[in-house]
């Protein structure tokens, strides 16, 4: 392998929560291990994005999928930083210009985490109780499976969700397995949530990395630690994601499983009040991934009525 020796230090951006800072230096440490390299090889580059900055009003009200990556895309453009690290269930599926998103960390668990104080379950959890989360995806699926729950807005991280259910704002809320798996957060009362139970945000757990496409240190470096399985799922996933135009504002759940050279993808898409949820599931050769994606939300989106995107806030 060409092993390149940085003579400057690569420059790797992320946001600063602490699960972006964790996914950060997880890039680094197998960036470093994979090339024998010192820590000195790498800064640790913090870029505060739109959706950082504005922590009062829901993100759905902000904008889309880009609220938490544009300040960070831009500083690669420039040279300020050469490649970014993402949580991919965050990531839009067109990428700029210049950049390319194709190198992927081995995926973490992809389930859904059920946190109530009490260690609770959903199942468990009594008749109209309230639940706090700032995902569409969860409260449609959510209020599918139990209209007789209120959801309320619920942003922020581990820390100030956990100190919301104590003073009682809502019983439960929901936070991927993932991110407190990565924060080591194993003291948190929680429940994983089966796959067919709650199907998982399109890229849940995975980490995706960034890079100039004309930039080949950070392409030889990148390739090194590239996740060939989780790269199949994710390409799978993010063509359904992209066959149906998802956004932030539509429920939309995808997960690609692998067995052998035969890829499984399951899709679900949702009415936003919960009202009607569409599912299947589609099967075929791994190489065939994009396909099978782009097939799946056909089939799905021939199946949904013409308002079934129609934006309800419900009560
Ligand atoms: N949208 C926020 C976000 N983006 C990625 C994760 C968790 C880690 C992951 O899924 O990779 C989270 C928080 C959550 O859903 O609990």
């Amino acid at each position: 392998m060409n092993l390149p020796s940085p003579h400057a230090p690569l420059k790797i951006g992320t946001r600063g929560s602490p699960l972006a800072l964790a996914q950060a230096n997880e890039t680094r440490d197998r960036l470093a291990r994979a090339f024998e390299l010192p820590f000195e090889a790498f800064t640790i580059v913090v870029i505060k994005t739109t959706g950082d900055r504005i922590i009062d009003r829901p993100l759905k009200e902000i904008g889309g999928k880009g609220l938490f990556t544009r300040e960070i895309e831009d500083a690669m453009l420039s040279g300020d930083i050469d490649i970014a690290v993402h949580s991919m269930k965050d990531m839009p599926t067109l990428q700029p210009d210049g950049l390319l998103l194709d190198t992927y960390l081995p995926r973490e668990d992809v389930r859904d985490a059920f946190i109530a104080l009490d260690g609770g379950t959903l199942a468990a959890l009594p008749e109209g109780s309230v639940v706090g989360t700032s995902s569409l995806r969860r409260r449609a699926q959510l209020l599918h499976r139990r209209p007789d729950l209120r959801i309320v807005e619920f942003r922020g991280n581990v820390q100030t969700r956990l100190l919301k259910l104590e003073r009682g704002v809502a019983q439960a809320t929901f936070l991927a397995m993932a991110g407190l798996n990565r924060l080591n957060m194993t003291d948190v009362p929680r429940t994983p949530v089966t796959e067919d139970d709650m199907l998982p945000a399109v890229a849940q757990g995975a980490i995706g990395i960034e890079r100039r496409s004309d930039d080949a240190r950070a392409a030889d470096m990148l390739a090194a630690i590239h996740d060939t399985p989780t790269g199949q799922r994710l390409a799978a996933e993010r063509a359904f994601l992209a066959a149906l135009d998802g956004s932030c504002e539509t429920p939309i759940a995808g997960l690609a499983t692998l067995d052998g050279d035969t890829l499984t993808l399951r899709g679900e898409i949702l009415r936003t009040d919960g009202s009607e949820a569409l599912s299947d599931a589609i099967s075929g050769p791994v190489a065939d991934g994009p396909k099978l994606g782009r097939a799946l939300a056909e089939g799905l989106l021939s199946r949904a009525a013409t308002d079934f995107f129609d934006w309800k806030t419900g009560t």
